[in-house]
């Protein structure tokens, strides 16, 4: 996979530039015209101005005879005026070249960072999201493992354009004075261009083989300094190990970066030589001329500062090796929206789901394994009936949770058949029957939003609907904290005004999100560990909650609290894959199999005598 991502190198960087000119040029023709103008003031501005100061130098001598007076008194003085315009311009360009830069990237990082986000969300499983490669791609588009953004790299390859134009412009001048050393100058910083450009796009293709190392660098620099890991980092002693561990990486990761930069110097050390050869032989011919008065001092003083102007023709200079940088990562861009595009046809369907289930789901011999895993799921047979109550019950990793995600369809069977109400899950539009869900996963979403906000989330185009918020709110108990804290107060101190929440309040907020799309249309309602943060007063409460909350629904609960458990109309015990056991809580124990062993397990533990606890 990392291969695939590192190889070709010059294609890679080619496709970039084309890339990066059609984004130029979707930005506006108002920002190609002013780009094109910076190629323009690159290219002209710095040897102009070394022309026109020759010409000034050129002209002293003539001027001086004359006391500054007269005709050549008038001549120096304009051309000295000519001159300074022209210098002043080009200092200027700098400027322009940064108001530019920073109004071109504005454009383009909106649009470029829309699109990534519109590729990443595009396919309705979330498989792609657990691949590396995807991350990898994902982090190298950009520009973060880098530090080299792709929205800059119209304007610095203009930059750099320009400079170029303006080396092959010095040697076109000298062209003027003897054509062939015009000539041997452009020829030999253009072939010494090839090798240097060659090391850089090496370093850049050595350097994306290391993505997934960096990646871990990044992750480690990250848990050092968010809050989220604080706590822990500070029980354990991590602090020093987060950075040991971070500077490793880093250091594997930049390995290759470092090989190539030291090669690079070692390559350019070498190719001094020849470029001093030739220039000993300019700086000679311009001087025997001079001496032989071939040329005067007017030409002299316009030909010797050109000279070391020709080796923008041809070198490397770090401001080319930043538009390389830049422009690697937009061929990524391009790749991951045609590989996630490709994903969105993964899982496909086109039937409505309206309405559905209502009869129920059938699984009929389902088998699933997580790419390069062993099966999870292998042969489950499952009735959910609509409007009831399922519980999933099984060991830690039994696949309760991925079952829920087969339903849900974040991930499509790779055997047997799921049907709703007789029509197999795979013609059904994925989208549309996600729709029809409401869920409290067991890693639910704390948004840094405001507690209205979070809450309308389940189901946003009814965000206005304040009564619906606020019933959704007190089913799932969390309307004393609205009143406490208010609907508009954000949740996270991170933010202004913000407040941070236990985990059990966390847990109310998630469920009032999942019942405001149950007030908005979801039928089918997955609860997954719902309880897990409660104190024992809420889980009683929700206990007592538990059938008004599913009324109605198509409900599955995921718990490893069996007295949530056994509310529900039917349980299911997961094992080696497969449905071990159903039936309801009474039927199941009295079968005195695989629950009633875990429930009395469980029930042991708070009916254990004092000297046992
Ligand atoms: N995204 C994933 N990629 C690869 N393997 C996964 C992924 N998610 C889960 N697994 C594996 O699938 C198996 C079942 O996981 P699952 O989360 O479905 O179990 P579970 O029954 O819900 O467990 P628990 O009771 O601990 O929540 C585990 O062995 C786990 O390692």
């Amino acid at each position: 996979m990392i291969t695939r991502l590192a190889a070709l190198p010059g294609r890679l960087a080619e496709s970039g530039r084309v890339r990066a000119l059609r984004m130029l040029w979707g930005a506006g023709k108002g920002w190609t015209a002013a780009v094109a103008l910076l190629v323009a003031a690159n290219a002209v501005l710095p040897n102009a101005s070394l022309v026109a100061l020759g010409y000034a130098v050129g002209r002293i001598p003539a001027a001086a005879a004359a006391h500054l007076h007269g005709a050549p008194g008038r001549a120096l003085a304009v051309a000295l005026l000519v001159a300074g315009l022209v210098y002043a311009a080009t200092l200027l360009t700098g400027p322009y070249q940064e108001w530019l830069s920073a109004c071109v990237k504005a454009r383009l990082v909106d649009d470029l960072q829309s699109r990534l986000m519109a590729a990443v969300s595009g396919p309705v499983g979330v498989a792609h999201l657990e691949d590396p490669e995807t991350q990898n791609q994902l982090e190298l588009a950009k520009g973060r493992l880098t530090g080299h953004v792709p929205a800059d790299a119209p304007v610095a390859l203009a930059s750099a354009a320009g400079s170029r134009l303006a080396g092959i412009a010095a040697c076109a001048v000298l062209a003027t004075f003897r054509w062939w050393l015009g000539l041997a100058l452009l020829a030999v910083w253009l072939l010494i261009r090839r090798p240097l450009r060659k090391i850089v796009l090496t370093q850049i293709v050595g350097f994306r083989t290391k993505a997934e190392v960096l990646r871990r660098a990044w992750y480690f620099l990250y848990l050092a300094i968010r809050p989220t890991a604080a706590k822990e980092l500070r029980v354990f002693g991590l602090g020093d190990w987060t950075i040991d561990r971070y500077r490793e990486h880093w250091a594997r990761g930049m390995a290759t970066t470092r090989e190539s930069y030291a090669r690079l110097g070692r390559r350019a050390y070498l190719l001094a030589g020849v470029v001093l050869a030739v220039y000993l032989v300019a700086c000679g011919t311009l001087a025997y001329a001079a001496l032989h008065h071939q040329i005067g001092l007017r030409e002299l003083s316009v030909m010797l500062p050109l000279l070391p102007a020709t080796m923008y023709a041809g070198t490397v200079t770090t401001g080319d090796i930043s538009a390389e940088w830049m422009v690697s990562a937009l061929p990524d861009q391009a790749a991951l929206e045609t590989r996630l595009h490709a994903a969105r046809a993964e899982l496909s369907g086109g039937r409505d789901a309206a309405g559905l289930p209502e009869r129920g789901i059938r699984l009929e011999g389902v088998r699933f394994a997580y790419p390069g895993g062993e099966p999870v799921l292998d042969g489950l047979d499952l009735d959910v009936p609509a409007g009831r109550s399922t519980a999933i019950v099984g060991v830690n990793g039994a696949g309760k949770t991925t079952l829920v995600k087969l339903l849900a369809r974040m991930h499509d069977p790779t055997g047997g058949t799921i049907t709703v109400d007789g029509v197999p899950l795979r013609d059904l539009d994925p989208a549309r029957w996600q729709r029809r869900f409401a869920a409290v996963f067991q890693d639910f979403n704390r948004y840094p939003l405001t507690l209205g906000e979070n809450i309308a989330l389940g189901a946003v185009e009814h965000a206005a609907d304040e009564d619906g918020r606020a019933r959704a709110a007190e089913r799932a108990g969390a309307l004393a904290l609205a009143e406490e804290i208010g609907w508009d107060t954000v949740l996270s101190r991170q933010y202004a005004g913000g407040t941070n929440l236990s985990g059990g309040q966390w847990q109310r907020v998630a469920l009032a999100r999942a019942l405001f799309a149950v007030e908005h249309g979801a039928k089918l309602l997955v609860l997954d560990e719902p309880t897990a943060w409660l104190d024992v007063r809420a889980e009683a409460a929700f206990f007592d909650r538990f059938l008004d909350l599913t009324r109605g629904l198509t409900s599955i609960v995921i718990s490893h609290r069996f007295s949530t458990v056994r509310r529900a109309d039917r349980i299911c015990v997961l094992d080696g894959g497969r449905l071990a056991e159903q039936g309801s809580h009474d039927e199941l124990m009295a079968a005195g199999g695989i629950y009633a062993e875990m429930f009395r397990l469980q029930a042991a533990r708070f009916h254990a005598p004092e000297e046992d606890a």
